[in-house]
């Protein structure tokens, strides 16, 4: 069944949004195709074919960021991009981390 965690919204980081525990992560993490864990972050690598399409989806991810309140860790160069979301308020994983990186999948659907 499709998730519709792509639907929610953020909430404010600073608001007492709750770090999900680690024995509820690796669960968590099917209801995202692409995404791993990697150090307390949740991280995709995309690929494109050229500068002109990763600047295209970052430009869109960057729009997703703002419009949410929520910023990713972006490393880019001519033909990839890689993403790395974590709640910085808490230090760790939450609601807001998969809610944006689900609102990055929808844009390659
Ligand atoms: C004031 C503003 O809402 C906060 O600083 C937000 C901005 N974007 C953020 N993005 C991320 N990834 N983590 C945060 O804790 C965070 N806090």
């Amino acid at each position: 069944m499709p998730s519709d965690l792509h639907k929610g919204k953020c909430q404010a980081c600073e608001g007492g949004v709750a770090k999900i525990p680690d024995a509820l992560l690796l669960t968590r993490l099917q209801e995202l195709p692409g995404w791993r864990l990697e150090k307390e972050h949740l991280c995709r690598d995309f690929q494109f074919k050229n500068f002109y399409e990763t600047m295209a989806f970052v430009n869109a991810v960057a729009w997703i960021a703002d419009r949410e309140d929520h910023h990713p860790d972006m490393e880019l160069g001519y033909a990839y991009c890689r993403l790395r979301y974590q709640t910085h308020a808490v230090g760790g994983i939450t609601d807001n981390d998969f809610i944006c990186a689900a609102q990055v999948n929808q844009l390659l659907e």
